[in-house]
């Protein structure tokens, strides 16, 4: 029997990405194998250009590897058409952006079914208590009616947060999801990822240049260069600015 001491929600194989051609060639994923932890919250750091969007894109069959393999659990998306990729991804996958993406005209009621209506179905009984759950987690039991602009950032984030829960998706990718709060704010989201992980056993990868962010993380994964550069459990955000500046002295 093979032993897996740290089960993996998704992983890539020795990934390539390149852009360009001869002299503007850019690799921007340099064979990365890389899994990231189940039920767990995942830090991706690394300095601009490192590889961390496109990392993520190929992970969440937003876009496809040059070269290598890619799996969402035990199913393999390196060629999986654009079809089957968005059933996928509306299925198992949720997002959160740096700049929430909630629809303007919808209320944070209807935001939060869109996953449900785009996929045609409605929340099954179950589905709903998880939804009410979530919603009175987050606070935002008085604001179901409110349309994004009638919300502050952090209540839309928030917002944002329960849409890509709602599903009980396989993974969540957080890109930046604090950079357009302030920072008690921001401690506030993070807190709620790292509750949701722990709480309710969710894996997220998140994708952030701060490292305060990043120290809300169980796990961290360091870019360089389009290849992993090191990768470390749980740190204070002191520990992971030396490490960041320790590589960027080194690039
Ligand atoms: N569509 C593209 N065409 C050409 N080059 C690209 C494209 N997308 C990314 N790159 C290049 O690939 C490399 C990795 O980019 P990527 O956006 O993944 O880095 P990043 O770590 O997310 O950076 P940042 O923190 O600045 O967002 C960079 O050198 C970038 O210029």
């Amino acid at each position: 029997m093979e032993l897996t001491l740290t089960e993996t929600v998704a992983r890539v194989e020795a990934a390539t990405k390149t852009y360009g051609t001869g002299a503007g060639r850019v690799n921007a994923l340099d064979g990365v194998t890389l899994g990231i932890p189940a039920g767990r919250f995942t830090a991706v750091m690394g300095p601009s250009g490192s590889g961390k969007s496109t990392l993520m894109h190929v992970m969440a069959g937003l876009d496809s590897v040059s070269g290598g393999r890619v799996f969402l659990g035990d199913t393999e998306i390196t060629h999986m058409g654009d079809a089957e990729l968005t059933l996928l991804r509306r299925r198992r996958i949720g997002f959160v952006f740096q700049s929430f993406n909630l629809v303007p005209t919808l209320d944070v009621r209807g935001n939060i079914l869109l996953p449900f209506e785009l996929d045609g179905r409605r929340p099954t009984r179950e589905q709903s208590e998880w939804i009410d759950h979530l919603v009175d987690t987050l606070g935002l039991g008085g604001r179901l009616t409110h349309r994004p602009h009638e919300l502050s950032g952090g209540q839309q984030q928030r917002a944002a947060i329960v849409r890509a829960l709602a599903t009980r998706p396989d993974l969540v990718f957080a890109d930046e999801p604090t950079g357009n709060l302030d920072s008690r704010t921001g401690r506030e989201v993070l807190g709620v990822l790292q509750e949701a992980a722990r709480t309710f056993g969710q894996s997220i990868a998140m994708v952030t240049h701060d490292p305060v962010a990043a120290s809300y993380a169980d796990h961290i994964v360091f870019l360089a260069d389009g290849r992993v550069a090191a990768e470390r459990a749980q740190s204070p955000a002191e520990e992971i600015s030396s490490f960041m500046l320790g590589m960027e002295a080194h690039a």
